[in-house]
């Protein structure tokens, strides 16, 4: 359902007695998009999903799931997909056994559970482990048997909370690349809630970061680094007899320059302040070490970084 629109939130509210979980949330996700959720710890990432798959009725505000107003939870659940964030496992089932149950539960014949099953199994790289025990399973392993499960249903849209938690490097590759596919090869649209950046970058088209309950900011990775004012990054190498020289002629600048490795390789790592335009900021740095006599041997400027503009809108308040 490609220009639709998957996900819809105006002004979403959750309090907890007197504590504000999720202030005022709004939201617009396009069908098929990887939406990468960021939030500092009791940001409201966990009680926006849950209000959002219908487990956790709002104080006030509206919200759709592909086009199903929230008035209507149980066609919202037929619709979506949840990988909870500390899912619990039956150890003592196979995991086609599991997946063929909550197959069932969805409405499908036995035979059909079955297929639905070992094609999914198969889809997240668990085909030859369908017949063990989930006790047996690795926590990988049983990561991408709770996506498998989330896809029983081929849901519309599916909510992710902190899948790669306590995952090693492979397990992490393996989940990411699993996230993709759901998008690319089923037209799904994927809400992910995460702490770790290096995911949102590497597999989201959009990010929102969520900071005591309301977004703080909103777009593409590129788009929210922009907004965020957050300060830029770049490198310039000299010869290394020069550092002082060049410190001295940099310090002149707005722009920040810190010596890398002591100084003995002659690269400098360089700071652009938010605000200044990055090509005024570079422009400034470079006339000034060549005034001061310095050649500059390699410039580098690093694109924006998530992190810094995560820092950027939540630190204030936090
Ligand atoms: N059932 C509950 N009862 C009371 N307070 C709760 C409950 N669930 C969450 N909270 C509080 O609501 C706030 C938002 O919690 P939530 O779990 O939604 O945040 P989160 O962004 O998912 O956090 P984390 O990244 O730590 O998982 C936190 O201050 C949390 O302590």
């Amino acid at each position: 359902m490609p220009g639709e629109v998957a996900l819809e939130a105006s002004g979403l509210r959750k309090s907890y007695g007197r504590l504000v979980a999720v202030e005022s949330l709004e939201l617009r996700v396009a069908a098929g998009t990887v939406l990468g959720v960021l939030g500092p710890n009791g940001a409201g990432k966990t009680t926006a999903i849950r209000m959002l798959t219908t487990i956790l009725p709002p104080d006030s505000g509206s919200f759709t799931v592909a086009g199903v107003p929230h008035t209507r939870p149980t066609a919202i659940r037929r619709r979506v997909g949840v990988l909870p964030e500390s899912a619990g496992y039956p150890l003592g089932q196979s995991g086609e056994e599991w997946l063929r149950y909550h197959a069932e539960l969805f409405g499908r014949s036995r035979a059909d559970a079955r297929d639905t099953a070992r094609r999914l199994l198969a889809d997240v790289g668990l085909a030859d482990r369908g017949p063990a025990l989930i006790a047996g399973y690795s926590r990988g392993m049983r990561q991408r048997l709770g996506i498998a499960r989330a896809l029983v249903n081929d849901p519309d849209v599916v909510f992710l909370d902190e899948p790669t938690l306590g995952l090693d490097p492979m397990g992490q590759a393996q989940m990411l690349d699993l996230i993709g596919r759901i998008s690319r090869e089923r037209g799904a649209t994927v809400f992910l809630s995460t702490h770790v950046l290096a995911d949102v970058e590497q597999v989201c088209d959009r990010v929102v970061i969520l900071n005591r309950g309301k977004v703080v900011a909103e777009g593409t990775v590129a788009e929210v680094v922009r907004q965020a004012a957050a300060p830029r990054h770049g490198q310039v190498k000299i010869p290394p007899e020069l550092l002082d020289r060049a410190l001295a002629a940099l310090a002149r600048t707005e722009v920040l320059a810190v010596a890398n490795g002591g100084g003995r390789l002659g690269e400098l790592e360089l700071s652009m302040p938010a605000g200044l335009e990055l090509e005024a900021a570079a422009t400034q740095a470079i006339k000034s070490l060549l005034e001061a006599g310095v050649p500059v041997l390699g410039f580098t400027l690093e694109g924006g970084r998530l992190s810094d503009a995560f820092l950027a809108v939540t630190e204030e308040v936090s």
